[in-house]
């Protein structure tokens, strides 16, 4: 109908709050959406594929993505780096397809700097006992470890009031039904469809004659 650009989600929140699986979730059921894959500097789980989890780099090679400047944010976590490739979500973009990010919150806040017309949406535990006991259960941190997401949790949820939308991630499904309804929501805003609809009000050919 109209020539509209893609719009950038951005899916965010503290460590444990189940941000991977509500997008695994998401992709499964959301086609449309175009998954930007992140480069990083750690290592390759076993099941992982290169190009399809991560582009796997190493720090020298990260290094100079930063310096020539192909990289639309960037963040340290967990002595590694993540960073989304610019390239990628622009092309997208252009082409009126809808990019993708889940990334941690300090990355969120850049895009929001570089990019502001991205959608952000912060997913929220049920509470913080219940964040301490899915990152315990996933097992992947000792408990020191635990301790200092958990203190790093505190103040990213205190970035709250920079999102658009919170979400809370209670159950699995009924979280992935809101972020659909915020992407619906997001392609019926006035002003996105305003712009493009002004083309349509310039344009006389249409109202001069019939036939
Ligand atoms: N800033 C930023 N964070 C990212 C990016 N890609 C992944 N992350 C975040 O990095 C964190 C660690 O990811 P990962 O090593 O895959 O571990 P896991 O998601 O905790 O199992 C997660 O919070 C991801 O959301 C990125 O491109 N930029
Ligand atoms: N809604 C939920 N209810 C219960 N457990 C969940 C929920 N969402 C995620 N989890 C579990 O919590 C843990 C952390 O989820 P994960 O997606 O790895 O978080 P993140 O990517 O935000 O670090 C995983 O073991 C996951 O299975």
């Amino acid at each position: 109908m109209f020539d509209e650009k893609g719009i950038l989600f951005v899916l965010s929140g503290p460590s444990g709050v189940g941000k991977g699986t509500v997008r695994q979730r998401l992709f499964e059921k959301e086609t449309h959406l175009k998954y930007s894959v992140s480069a990083t500097t750690r290592k390759k789980r076993p099941g992982e594929t290169e190009g399809v989890d991560y582009f796997y780099k190493t720090k020298d090679a990260f290094k100079k993505m930063i310096e020539q400047d192909e990289l639309l944010e960037y963040a340290e976590y967990v002595n590694n780096y993540y960073g989304t490739p610019k390239e990628y979500v622009e092309e997208q973009i252009e082409k009126g397809k809808d990019v993708f990010l889940e990334i941690e919150v300090q990355g969120a806040m850049q895009v929001k700097r570089n990019f502001p017309e991205g959608v952000f949406i912060f997913l929220f535990p049920p509470s913080l006992e219940e964040l301490k006991n899915r990152i315990v259960r996933r097992g992947t941190e000792s408990n020191d470890l635990v301790i200092n997401r958990l203190k790093e949790a505190k103040k990213e949820i205190d970035m709250m009031s920079e999102y658009d939308y919170v979400v809370v991630n209670d159950d699995v499904d009924k979280a992935v039904e809101k972020v659909k309804a915020i992407i619906v929501s997001e392609h019926c805003k006035r002003d996105r469809i305003e712009n493009q609809y002004k083309k349509i009000l310039e344009d006389d050919t249409n109202v001069r004659t019939i036939n």
